[in-house]
């Protein structure tokens, strides 16, 4: 068996000394698409050009967070090797940390919507390239009861189809996962009325998405502005029936979701999601327990490598 020499990882809580300027890798073997060897290619590329880069595989739900949030994690570049859940929990350790680092990602995960939205390429060569000229974006953020969020924060029935993936179905079939369990979901749910404020607004629907980024669920536009844009949109749909649904699917795909009859797309600075039972909830693809969601655009924010 070949053993690569990252095999054993030093533990989050004992960190090893990490010098200014060096890049540290941390990557979720777990999460959809990983690679080792893409991974090996990344950090070949970055030694030869003289840039010290360690891996580090996790080894638990949690430890990207951990190691973001360690006040002695001193490197310059913090890679996340993973998905939007693996670049949330960055995002969210970095909040404890006096002076985080520099975020970059290597974009593995089952759909990881912030390497569409930051147009970060495919191939390791060109990863390692961004991550060594170092030009940055300001990443913005939102935050969802007090939980930063990059991408979205939602309740309803894309959420409660986040809940109900089974880890093992999404490993073996990465997005169609998803489109499997929203079938099954969709069938058998009640719909459940959300009240949703927009700035002091009321309006009233099924499903509602808080989002920072451009994209949903892949390459999807569901509004203008991105990540790196200040501000959010709220996209506010009136039905979820399974036929609605579908309706809102095709919409969706052909990037005309803002156009729909019954879909309500605003700005907003704070806003909140509420029903009269809890309704599922998720963040950055993540499950994110249930409504009441109170969520607020941010000036805070966070520099990205970019290409
Ligand atoms: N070693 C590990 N074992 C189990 N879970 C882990 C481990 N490392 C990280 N995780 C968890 O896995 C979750 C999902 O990972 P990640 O987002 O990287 O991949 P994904 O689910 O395939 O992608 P996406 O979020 O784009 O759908 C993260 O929220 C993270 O907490």
């Amino acid at each position: 068996m070949r053993v690569f020499w990252w095999s054993a990882p030093a533990s989050p809580r004992a960190p090893q000394p990490a010098t200014a300027g060096s890049v540290l890798i941390m990557a979720n073997p777990t999460s959809g698409g990983y690679s080792a060897r893409f991974l090996e290619k990344v950090r070949a590329r970055l030694e030869w050009h003289g840039c010290k880069a360690e891996i580090r595989l996790t080894r638990h739900a949690g430890e990207i967070g951990e190691v973001c949030a360690d006040p002695e994690l001193r490197v310059r570049t913090l890679v996340v090797a993973g998905g939007d859940g693996s670049i949330n929990e960055a995002l969210t350790g970095f909040q404890s940390h006096p002076n985080p680092p520099q975020l970059a990602v290597i974009p593995f995960g089952t759909a990881n919507v912030l390497a569409l939205e930051l147009a970060l390429p495919r191939k390791a060569r060109a990863i390692a390239d961004i991550i060594r000229r170092q030009k940055t974006r300001q990443l913005h953020y939102g935050l969802a009861n007090g939980h930063p969020f990059v991408l979205m924060a939602s309740a309803g029935f894309d959420a409660e189809v986040v809940h109900a993936v089974p880890l093992s179905l999404k490993r073996r079939l990465g997005k169609l996962a998803y489109v499997i369990t929203a079938i099954r979901t969709g069938f058998g749910r009640k719909e459940t009325p959300l009240t949703i404020t927009l700035d002091g607004d009321t309006i009233t629907g099924k499903f509602a998405v808080a989002s920072n980024a451009r994209h949903y669920g892949g390459p999807f536009v569901i509004c203008p502005g991105g990540a790196t844009d200040p501000g959010m949109h709220m996209l506010v749909l009136e039905r979820d029936d399974p036929w609605s649904s579908v309706l809102y699917g095709i919409a969706l795909l052909f990037g005309r979701i803002h156009k729909a009859r019954g879909a309500i797309v605003r700005p907003f600075s704070r806003a909140t999601i509420t029903a009269a039972g809890p309704v599922a909830a998720q963040i950055d693809g993540d499950p994110f327990g249930a409504t009441p969601l109170e969520i607020q655009t941010t000036d805070r924010t966070i520099p990205v490598l970019v290409p």
